[in-house]
């Protein structure tokens, strides 16, 4: 079998306390995530849920290596990235993509989306940009003109589907998505979550997905974790945790959120 794509072992992340005052000397570090081990399979797509300060942002932050972990290791197609410097990083950079949840405060707003999509094919090197960007507006069904728009004359979720197209322009092996459909109607969240599932198969996309909202995580995940205060409470499949979840804070957290039937949200 493959190697996973991430394996992620005894991870432990610490911040400094912002709320301190500093004339009362360093701020003490507080432990975000705690021990987390769990890894990532190439094609999956992983849901990361939990309550709010639970640690998912901080997870994903650390999986990109936007953040240093204080212990534990990262590997990230068979690298250890764990501590590696930013000029060592800069070559996987275009490998690990991030959507961000609000395209609107992501997306320049001086900027026509053709420059937005080429950015950061500039930035890596890339050539062939011009026939990139009109592919990666294919790719999200958006029509090549819009390259010439500006991200106020988009709807959220067309705004949405360019952070998108701007992640796979730069052909990744991983995205991580965070929050992505929170903003958007339900309508426009089951046209991302439908375009997302596409790519991912279409483009052997792997794909981290973080979402406070069940119902979301359900209709796209193959296998869910589940934090509480940074740590994994529970990793499972999705039909075996939805069916038969393990932990007390899972049951809270399925209990707390009307599930709808998915069959008839996402038809
Ligand atoms: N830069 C920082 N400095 C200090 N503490 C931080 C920092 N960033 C996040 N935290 C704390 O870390 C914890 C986890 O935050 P994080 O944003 O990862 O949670 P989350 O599960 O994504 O929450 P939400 O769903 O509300 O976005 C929170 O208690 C938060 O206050």
């Amino acid at each position: 079998m493959d190697k996973p794509l991430f394996q992620i072992e005894n991870l432990h992340l610490s911040l400094a306390d912002m709320t301190r005052k500093p004339l009362l000397g360093p701020a003490p570090r507080i432990p975000i995530l705690r021990g987390l081990s769990f890894s990532i399979a190439r094609g999956e797509v992983l849901g990361i849920v939990g309550g709010s300060g639970s640690g998912k942002s901080t997870l994903g932050r650390t999986l990109l290596r936007l953040l240093e972990p204080s212990c534990g290791t990262i590997h990230f197609d068979g690298q250890d990235i764990t501590h590696l410097p930013e000029p060592a990083l800069r070559p996987l950079r275009p490998r690990m993509q991030m959507i961000f949840q609000d395209p609107m405060s992501s997306l320049n707003p001086r900027r026509r989306i053709g420059a937005i999509i080429a950015a950061p094919l500039h930035l890596h090197g890339f050539s062939g940009i011009p026939a990139r960007v009109d592919q990666a507006l294919d790719q999200v069904g958006l029509p090549r003109a819009f390259r010439h728009r500006y991200p106020h004359e988009l709807s959220g979720g067309q705004r949405q589907r360019i952070g998108i197209a701007r992640a796979i322009a730069l052909n990744p092996a991983f995205i991580l998505a965070d929050e992505i459909v929170s903003g958007l109607d339900v309508s426009s969240q089951a046209q991302v979550l439908n375009l997302l599932e596409s790519l991912v198969k279409d483009l052997g996309l792997t794909l981290a997905f973080i979402s406070h909202d069940l119902s979301v995580i359900r209709r796209l995940c193959s296998r869910i974790i589940v934090l509480h205060r940074g740590e994994i409470v529970e990793n499972a499949p999705a039909t075996q945790l939805f069916a038969h979840p393990q932990a007390d804070y899972t049951r809270e957290l399925l209990s707390a959120i009307p599930l709808p039937d998915p069959d008839q949200v996402w038809v």
